[in-house]
């Protein structure tokens, strides 16, 4: 399976929690076209895992549509695959075992998962390490075998909330640039939710900037810089700048929110 579009016509969200309704996405419209690389960036609370949820289907939209390869979304498929930060592996499994499970699930050949999977390792630099248990990796490695988990399924899309947020800056970068070599390679449709400004610019096609509650779409910004994309370059910095103006007006308005909350508690 290649790429596939994502159609975001729409979409609300809202979560009743006793008397208080947060409204966590309001009248999203997003149309992303087979291939691109899209993150979503804002500051906490803006709602883009929210959003990213309603994609993969874990938590439908309460208004508005999502559509994913010519079908409406209404709970997780095999078409869209999610990479979380905690990395999600399952401890009692070995690298190899992890990589493997999906594919036995979907009832594929036992004959056809061993190379498949052993190809996969190897892509990710995890060969050498595939008899090992999560534990006993590095937070990195253990993102990686996340990704290839993943990957193994080929899903057209991939859906990735923060997956480098806990790494530290070296092998964040390493990653990343993992990412960029494989999407290169497999063209498949990405969307990146991060709230690092920096970690969008070096990776994104497009930027949508979300508002802090109720989220909504604050910019829209298509990214031409050719890749592998410098962070030292002035336009770069120009980017950088003008998403930090973005994302701190949003923050200011998080913690307004928070002072606001306070002094009524
Ligand atoms: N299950 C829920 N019940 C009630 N409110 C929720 C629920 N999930 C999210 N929210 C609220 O919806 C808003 C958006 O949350 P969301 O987690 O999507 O934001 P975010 O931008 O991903 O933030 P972060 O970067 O901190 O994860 C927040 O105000 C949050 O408190």
């Amino acid at each position: 399976m290649s790429a596939s579009p994502i159609s975001i016509k729409g979409v609300n969200k809202i979560f009743s929690t006793g008397e208080r309704e947060v409204v966590a996405l309001k009248d999203i419209d997003i149309e992303i076209p087979s291939g691109q690389f899209v993150c979503l960036l804002g500051p906490s609370g803006c709602g883009k895992s929210t959003l990213l949820n309603a994609v993969a289907g874990f938590a439908l939209p309460t208004s508005g549509s999502i559509v994913t390869g010519g079908a409406t979304v209404t709970g997780p498929g095999p078409d869209r695959g999610m990479v979380f930060q905690e990395y999600a592996l399952f401890p009692w499994m070995t690298v190899e075992q992890n990589v493997a499970f999906g594919l036995e699930i979907k009832g594929m050949d036992k004959a056809a998962i061993a190379p498949r999977v052993l190809a996969l390792l190897e892509t990710l630099g995890l060969k050498d390490f595939r008899s090992r248990f999560p534990k006993d990796l590095s937070g990195g490695m253990r993102q990686r075998v996340a990704i290839a988990r993943v990957l193994a399924l080929d899903s057209p899309i991939m859906l990735m909330d923060e997956p480098f947020g806990a790494l530290d800056a070296l092998t964040r970068r390493n990653l990343q640039d993992e990412l960029l070599r494989i999407w290169a390679d497999l063209k498949k449709t990405i969307l990146f939710v991060t709230h690092s400004i920096e970690e969008a610019i070096y990776l994104a096609d497009r930027i949508v900037v979300m508002t802090y509650r109720p989220g909504t779409v604050k910019r829209d910004i298509l990214i031409d810089l050719p890749r592998l994309r410098d962070p030292a370059s002035a336009e770069f910095n120009a980017l950088k700048r003008e998403l930090g103006q973005l994302v701190m007006e949003e923050q200011q308005r998080h913690h307004n929110d928070e002072i606001r909350m306070a002094a009524v508690d």
